[in-house]
């Protein structure tokens, strides 16, 4: 298990991270959120040992410079890759390999792994982003880690690619390991984990379950059909809900179904269709990091 206690960083003027704290399990994949600038890379960083700060990492309760041959504990994947100019994909490895101690053949197990076979022999400079984020992960996966932080692993891949991944994190944590991965593919995020650390300004927003995380967003609405609207609706506004009208259904946010199966009960409202939309995750997070945004874009006149 990974247990991250008073994460903290300051550049200059600047709060990067900000007394974070947070818990990733092992048998799930615990999502990294949070808008550009936020602090996600230098928390990874912090966690790895890699820039110092206030806090402390523990992995099942050693801190990653503890670690005998840390690779075969913890696979990283950050976003500046230290890639050798002239050597090729597989050597890059096989360096890597020796370094901890790991057997040869595992090389060119993980090269197949994530479909860089064929290009073993390639230098990785020549290699696209998306190759090259191929071969950051065969990196992080070569000591066989019971943890994984992964920064960004889906920038560069093609849909196919960012499928193969999703398979393979899912795979991984199945198998009981902890995985950390940062990301701003909330789509993807949203089937691909199980648990959240959402931050912004370098502050925690919100730690749990994904569930939990939409659901507790309150966007979530309740589409009711009835022919008794102009009874139903004094009902649904007394439980302090709104409602907007959309031909014959009321969208009602800000009360269950139950409540409103029950006021149209106490009415005598007919009801012909009640039915839950759940938020989006990308809807969650927009509100949960609205104010916490650190560049905000706008659309302005583009013409
Ligand atoms: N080496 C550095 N020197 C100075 N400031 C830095 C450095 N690295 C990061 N920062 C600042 O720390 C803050 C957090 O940056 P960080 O890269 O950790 O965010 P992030 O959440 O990973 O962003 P993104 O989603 O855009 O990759 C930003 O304000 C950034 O400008």
């Amino acid at each position: 298990m990974i247990k991250a206690v008073g994460l903290g960083k300051t550049y200059g003027s600047t709060r990067a991270v900000n007394d974070l704290s947070f818990e990733v399990h092992p048998g799930s994949v615990t999502g990294f959120l949070g808008p550009n600038g936020s602090g996600k890379s230098t928390t990874m960083r912090l966690m790895l040992g890699l820039d110092r700060g206030d806090g402390a990492t523990t992995y099942d309760g050693r801190t990653f410079a503890e670690l005998d041959h840390p690779m075969r504990h913890v696979g990283a994947l950050l976003e500046a890759k230290p890639f050798h100019p002239t050597r090729h994909a597989r050597n890059h490895l096989r360096m890597l390999a020796a370094a901890n101690r790991i057997a040869d053949s595992r090389v060119d197990q993980v090269m197949e792994m994530v479909g860089l076979a064929t290009v073993a022999k390639g230098k990785p400079k020549k290699f696209s982003l998306g190759m090259g984020q191929r071969l950051g992960i065969a990196a992080a996966l070569l000591g066989d880690p019971d943890t994984l932080i992964l920064d960004e692993p889906s920038n560069g891949l093609d849909p196919q690619g960012i499928q193969w991944l999703r398979s393979l994190l899912k795979h991984l944590a199945g198998e009981g390991r902890s995985v950390f991965v940062s990301s701003h593919l909330l789509q993807e995020m949203a089937v691909l984990a199980d648990e959240l650390v959402v931050i912004g300004r370098g502050k925690m927003l919100a730690n749990g379950a994904v569930s939990d995380f939409i659901s507790h967003s309150g966007l979530g609405t309740v589409e009711v059909r009835t022919p008794d609207g102009a009874t139903l609706a004094p009902a649904i506004e007394a439980l302090g809900a709104t409602i907007v009208r959309d031909g014959d259904s009321l969208v009602v946010s800000g009360a269950t179904a139950e409540q409103i199966g029950e006021a149209a009960h106490s009415v005598g409202a007919r009801l012909h269709q009640l039915a839950t939309r759940d938020a989006t995750l990308e809807e969650a997070f927009l509100e949960a990091t609205g104010l916490s945004e650190e560049f905000r874009g706008s659309t302005g006149d583009l013409a």
